[in-house]
């Protein structure tokens, strides 16, 4: 992180940051404030009462009278006070929701915007911790610990204020513990910052192991491995509980002074009045006031410490959120330029995925010409896949520029660009949701008749049907009550009815049966009909029958033309060609003659 960094600047400017996040709320967080500094106060009138009952109580003859005014009174300031605190409560609530409602909303738009290497840069850990337990955090510092910070700073100064003017020489006294009990707080507090920011590193690190180790389990189960055994998520656990033990004993000491000094002030006042009182100097009233009120005073002294070991936490989490907010958008331009057609180009492209990093894709340039299948192949780790999604700007290139319809992909509205691309990979997600709501995404205006046009083109109308609730059936996280082969065809239905011009397409490299493998082509070549199609090509059938072949070598164009042209030239593509053949008849325990329509079952 950069000095000058969002999330620097909030950390140097904490009140700043956390007066900005209370934004138009400020009106009803400052009420919420006030109503509880009220509710305190009323707290301590019973204080009062008894003191004042105590002369009432020990003048000849008693003043009963005077008793039960002063009774009422306490009672009426205890009821009042309940009334200011639920108001308080509310207030805060209120406020609080408003102001989460209002980040969650800002947060979301913000993850949409982004570029996708922002998600790359920050793990899935780091942004859920963020995302969820800082904004939480922020709703527990509205809703409860800003007005206990207000009431903990001005009801101990009132308080102090009225002592001093009742009897200076007392409120010293109650006073006179609080200089060792701040020196104690302020060695507590001494190592805290920094503590928690290895808390949060280390709770950042187990949530991205939880999540790994969650996405993973069938892996981890195949292998017979525990928790325990998942290195990096009980090694972060453990850790946790080894700094959580550090914490205790280098800050334990500190708190437990703190506690035994605040609680202490009796030590002193009661000999004080004591002598005070039976000298003649001190009034009955003023010792019992002073006898109950003194150690108040100290005690909400703690509260204090507590309101501000929590501003530390919350001030480093709004800091998170700030700088998540500050992260510059993808740049998307607002002018209307339009392609020209629908053709793709890629003109001198390079990339790579990180500063600093490998280049991954180097000096790329190729055509894939409108309504036309241009293929992809390449050994493993060629760029195949990285090459097709700069397309749709998942990534941007570093140098050179990818062109649609003979524009810029970057001086397209991008709303524009997206409306012109359909995209199926191999990894199909499917969201929490209905089967409708999954294909609805592509169009949500889609009528029932064209969600079922596009599931009969994509063979996935009859699985559908199949399913206990066909369109309404609720899909698990990531689809998980499809197989594989489904969750294509259900994607090539979602690009189906999204209908647009350019088609790009990750092929995925194996399926199970060959009956869903040739529904799936067939569904394929529905889509293919009649679009721009960019296809990383992994099967022969879409290889031979490819109108231009782009031949990729560690990030280089390495050849590129017909099948028959590149058979006859390029000793790449011959071995590309070779390994798909000899891998074909190995799976078809064939050895004769390599056959395209072999695979097209
Ligand atoms: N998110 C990422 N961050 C960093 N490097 C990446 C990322 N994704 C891919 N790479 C690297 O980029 C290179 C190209 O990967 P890519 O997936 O584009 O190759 P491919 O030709 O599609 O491979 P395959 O046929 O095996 O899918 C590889 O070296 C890979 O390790």
């Amino acid at each position: 992180m950069s000095a000058d960094s969002p999330a620097t600047r909030a950390q140097e400017r904490p009140l700043r940051g956390l007066g900005a996040l209370l934004g138009p709320q400020g009106p009803l967080v400052a009420g919420a404030a006030l109503a509880s500094t009220l509710a305190a106060a009323l707290a301590l009138v019973p204080f009062f009462v008894v003191a004042r009952m105590a002369t009432s109580i020990y003048a000849t003859p008693p003043d009963l009278d005077a008793v039960r005014a002063l009774a009422l009174l306490a009672a009426g300031a205890l009821a009042l006070r309940y009334i200011l605190v639920a108001a308080a409560n509310m207030l805060a609530h209120v406020a609080a929701f408003r102001i989460l409602h209002d980040l969650r909303v800002r947060l979301a738009k913000k993850l949409g915007a982004v570029p996708l290497s922002f998600f790359s840069r920050r793990g899935a850990g780091e942004l859920k911790k963020t995302l969820m337990d800082d904004v939480n955090q922020l709703e527990a510092f509205v809703a409860h610990h800003f007005p206990d910070a207000v009431t903990a700073l001005v009801v101990p100064l009132a308080t102090a204020i009225s002592l001093l003017w009742i009897d200076w020489r007392m409120a010293l006294a109650s006073l006179v513990m609080a200089p060792l009990a701040v020196m104690a707080m302020a060695v507590a507090m001494r190592e805290v910052g920094k503590a928690h920011q290895q808390w949060n590193a280390l709770q950042s690190r187990m949530n991205r192991s939880l999540l790994e180790y969650l996405r993973g389990i069938h892996v981890i189960k195949t292998f017979g491995l525990s928790a325990r055994r998942f290195s990096d998520l009980s090694s972060s656990i453990e850790e946790g509980l080894s700094w959580m033990e550090g914490f205790m004993r280098t800050n334990g000491r500190g708190y437990g002074a703190f506690g035994a000094l605040i609680g202490s002030s009796l030590v002193v006042l009661v000999p004080m009045g004591g002598w005070l009182y039976t000298r003649g100097t001190l009034s009955l009233e003023s010792l019992v006031l002073f006898l109950v009120l003194g150690p108040q005073l100290l005690m909400s002294m703690m509260r204090l410490m507590f309101a501000w070991g929590n501003a530390d936490r919350i001030q480093a989490g709004n800091a998170r959120i700030q700088a998540i907010l500050a992260a510059p958008d993808l740049e998307t331009p607002t002018s209307a330029a339009r392609p020209s057609h629908d053709g793709v180009a890629f003109r001198g492209v390079s990339f790579r995925y990180e500063d600093g990093g490998p280049e991954v894709l180097r000096d790329v340039s190729f055509e894939a010409p409108a309504g036309k299948v241009t293929a992809l192949v390449g050994p493993s780790g060629a760029g195949k896949t990285t090459l097709v999604r700069l397309v749709p700007r998942l990534w941007e290139a570093t140098n050179g520029a990818v062109e649609l319809g003979g524009v810029d992909v970057r001086a397209l509205p991008l709303d524009q660009l997206l409306s012109h691309l359909s995209m199926v990979f191999q990894d199909v997600f499917l969201f929490h949701g209905t089967v409708r709501e999954n294909l609805r995404l592509a169009r949500p205006d889609a009528t029932d008749a064209q969600v079922d046009a596009a599931c009969r083109a994509a063979r996935a109308y009859d699985f559908i049907q199949a399913l206990p609730g066909k369109y309404d059936t609720l899909l698990g996280e990531r689809g998980a009550r499809l197989s594989g082969g489904e969750k294509q065809r259900l994607s090539i239905a979602r690009a189906l009815l999204k209908d647009a011009p350019v088609l790009l397409l990750d092929e995925a490299t194996a399926f199970a049966d060959p009956e869903n493998e040739a529904r799936i082509q067939e569904a394929l070549s529905a889509l293919c009909a009649g679009r721009t199609v960019l296809v990383v090509a992994h099967r022969l059938s879409t290889i031979a029958t490819a109108d231009h072949i782009v031949v990729l070598d560690g990030g280089r164009v390495n050849d590129q033309g017909t099948h028959d042209e590149l058979l006859a030239r390029c000793a790449l593509y011959q071995q590309l060609w070779r390994s798909h053949t000899e891998a074909l008849d190995w799976s078809l325990g064939d050895p004769g003659t390599p056959d395209v329509q072999k695979e097209v079952v």
